[in-house]
């Protein structure tokens, strides 16, 4: 037979059993059932959860749509790693162009770009990154560490004539960025620094947007004058010649290779060899160096200078917080549109039932659906309080309790989408192996969001210090807590409280006292641990014995608690169906902490919440449908054939497999196959 008459014949097969298929069960009236149930506003849910500039997230939305040669989705493609490169660059150019955000926008709102962005990363991280790459990482560097000489730098920026990036990260370090060995000689002959990378362990690594696109870099690197060391500074690197695109001399540049995800990035090393640059190109807001080779610093403080000059780069962490929320929200969208949709098992003689219908696939996607909605409100209330506080940036005792929180915000929502991709990628059964579904592309570009920005692991350190601090001012120097989210500390007693009837399982006030004598308990025991571990090793041998234990729960306790004070602040009126998926979240809190409430005063019954997670999800259930269309982007953001608006997704499924580059192809080295 001819491979015409077997795509022929394929062809009449499937719309055979797509005839029969649709007399079993009819996918597109599947999930219309399920909309149909629902009784949200969802112009009110797209305001709450996106904030007032929920226009440029639906303008970013409409280009994408509308340029479509442009935007396709890479994993619906074959692509090269090449071809990815290429589709994100020119995905992030058409939206320089057409977006129309300015910087100007930028410094008058700065939650306009928080909103673009977190659209953008929904339709793709890789484009979304390349864009924060230059505009955030290298340009905004320039805005806050530079000063006015560096404003011709700023233009070629802004549209995009340079193309920047951003090189901190070493092949030895990372986290402990202080300790870098790039170095910059000051020579006063020349009035230039000598840009070198000493050792192996030097070269700069990781560095986004430089493999094939950068002219210019932020390097970081530690300064010397006169063989004195004076910490780690920023200078603007020209690392290629922008009229023919070659390598400066003296630079060498690489590309980092494959990753498991983000490939669309260009990541690449970078290694300098007395490479010079001007007196003017070291970015000297806080810390400048004069011709003649004297240091001069508004901070004296070197500890202090490192940590303002990296305080620019909190803005990084805390949007990385709406875009695991987001990241949990899109999976949920195509986990609980295919569960609507998919048929398997039911009575005997009648027809199949949804597998939503079933118990425990609502604790598997509705349960986390309520604490994604939780968390986006959190994501978006950290983001708010950042755009409107990003002027005082620079002082450390404003920025405390914003970095504290983006520290452990970071990492716990990007770890809850990590298991919210994989919960949705077996909810797909085994078309969730498929690349179509989006769900593995998902998770592999968004899982390196517990790691960049600051590592998950070493951020919540310094969120536990935060907390500890304010705690122990308070009782030992009698300080009143200036920070809203520990403000309770200072008035904070043990109460007995009750779990007898339902109610007092969903009462909010209950479930606040928990949160707060949890978080009051955890640092008094930590702090008991660090002196006991004092006695006997030094302060940071005991600081990383006590942390080891608890350190993840503290920071999270305190997350929590932050997630449960903000939804609080929406002081929702008359939502039936967000008090639920509230109360579900809060379920999950005791759920999780059933060990440390069961056998205490509070006589928490287990069985009693499960009963009730198992009740109030089966409720949201039927408004589900409707939460994710108020909050999913549209099909062609979100890239995933299987979660599909229009439930049609086995037809449109069957249509990309039938039109695959390789579907019907006879492999060119047939011959081997068999044994002769
Ligand atoms: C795709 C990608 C893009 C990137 N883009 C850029 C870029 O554009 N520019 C740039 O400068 N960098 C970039 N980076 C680098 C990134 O910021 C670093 O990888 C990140 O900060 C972590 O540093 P590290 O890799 O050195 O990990 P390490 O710091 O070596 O951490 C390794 C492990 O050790 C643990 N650990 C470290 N210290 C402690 C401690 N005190 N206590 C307990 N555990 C500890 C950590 O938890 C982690 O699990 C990029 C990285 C990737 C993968």
């Amino acid at each position: 037979m001819s491979s015409e008459q077997r795509v022929k014949l394929l062809h009449q097969q499937f719309e055979a059993y797509k005839e029969m298929n649709e007399q079993v069960s009819n996918p597109v009236e599947s999930l219309q059932y399920y909309r149909q149930l629902s009784t949200i506003d969802k112009q009110k849910y797209i305001e709450l959860f996106y904030g007032r500039n929920w226009k440029y997230r639906q303008n970013l939305f409409d280009i994408v749509k509308s340029n479509q040669h442009v935007f396709k989705h890479h994993h619906l493609e074959e692509y090269t790693r090449e071809e990815q490169r290429y589709h994100s660059f020119q995905a992030m150019r058409h939206f320089h162009q057409k977006l129309g955000v300015t910087y100007d926008m930028f410094l008058s709102d700065p939650n306009i770009v928080t909103t673009t962005s977190v659209a953008m990363y929904s339709y793709d991280p890789a484009v979304c990154v390349k864009f924060g790459v230059h505009f955030s990482l290298y340009t905004k560097t320039i805005l806050n560490l530079g000063t006015d000489k560096h404003k011709q730098y700023f233009e070629n920026a802004q549209t995009l004539i340079d193309i920047g990036s951003f090189s901190l990260t070493e092949l030895g370090h990372g986290s402990n960025v202080r300790q870098i060995q790039t170095t910059a000689i000051y020579d006063k002959e020349t009035q230039t620094f000598i840009i070198n990378t000493p050792t192996d362990l030097a070269t700069k690594f990781w560095i986004g947007a430089t493999a094939n696109l950068a002219n210019m870099t932020v390097v970081f690197a530690q300064l010397y004058i006169d063989g004195k060391q004076y910490g780690v500074h920023a200078f603007l690197v020209e690392i290629r010649d922008k009229t023919n695109h070659n390598v400066k001399s003296g630079i060498t540049v690489g590309d980092c290779g494959p990753k498991n995800g983000l490939n669309g990035i260009d990541n690449g090393f970078l290694i300098f060899r007395n490479v010079r640059v001007p007196l003017a190109n070291m970015l000297d807001k806080f810390a400048t160096v004069t011709p003649s080779g004297e240091f001069k610093s508004s901070i004296e403080d070197p500890d202090k200078r490192f940590a303002v000059q990296l305080a620019s780069l909190s803005g990084g962490r805390i949007i990385l917080s709406y875009y695991g929320a987001i990241t949990s929200l899109n999976a949920l969208t195509i986990g609980i549109r295919y569960a609507a949709i998919r048929k398997q098992f039911g009575l005997p003689g009648e027809k199949e039932q949804s597998i939503l219908e079933y118990p425990l696939t609502q604790l598997r996607l509705i349960v986390p659906l309520a604490s994604t909605l939780v968390y986006t409100i959190a994501a978006k209330a950290i983001n708010n309080l950042w755009d409107t506080t990003q002027n005082n940036v620079f002082n450390p005792n404003k920025m405390a309790e914003i970095h504290a929180l983006s520290s452990v915000l970071k990492g716990k929502f990007a770890t809850f989408a990590n298991k919210v991709i994989l919960e949705c990628r077996q909810i797909l059964g085994g078309h969730g192996y498929h690349s179509f579904n989006r769900l593995g592309v998902m998770l592999h570009d968004q899982d390196i969001n517990n790691t960049w920005e600051g590592d998950s692991n070493v951020l919540i350190q310094q969120t536990l210090k935060f907390c500890m601090d304010q705690k122990n001012r308070f009782i030992n120097d009698q300080k009143p807590i200036q920070y809203a989210s520990l403000k309770f500390l200072e008035t904070f007693q043990i109460k007995l409280i009750k779990f007898q009837k339902d109610e007092d399982y969903l009462c909010p006030n209950n479930i606040k006292y928990l949160l707060e004598y949890k978080l009051d308990k955890q640092l008094s025991d930590f702090m008991q641990d660090l002196t006991n571990n004092l006695n006997n090793n030094d302060m940071l041998k005991s600081w990383n014995l006590s942390f080891a234990f608890k350190g993840q729960q503290i920071s999270n306790s305190y997350a929590d608690l932050y997630c449960f004070q903000q939804w609080q602040e929406l002081n929702l009126k008359n939502d039936s169906v967000l008090d639920t998926a509230f109360q579900i979240w809060c379920l999950t809190l005791l759920d999780n902490e059933i060990e440390l409430y069961k056998y205490n005063e509070f006589n928490i019954s287990e069985a009693t919440v499960k009963r009730l997670l198992m009740k109030l999800s089966n409720q949201l259930k039927d408004e589900a449908i409707g939460i994710i269309d108020a909050l999913a982007p549209p099909d062609e953001i979100l890239g995933s054939i299987f979660g599909s608006s229009d439930g049609d997704i086995y037809n449109k499924f069957m249509q990309k497999i039938y039109s695959g580059k390789n579907t019907f192809q006879k492999v060119t080295w047939w011959e081997q196959i068999h044994n002769k």
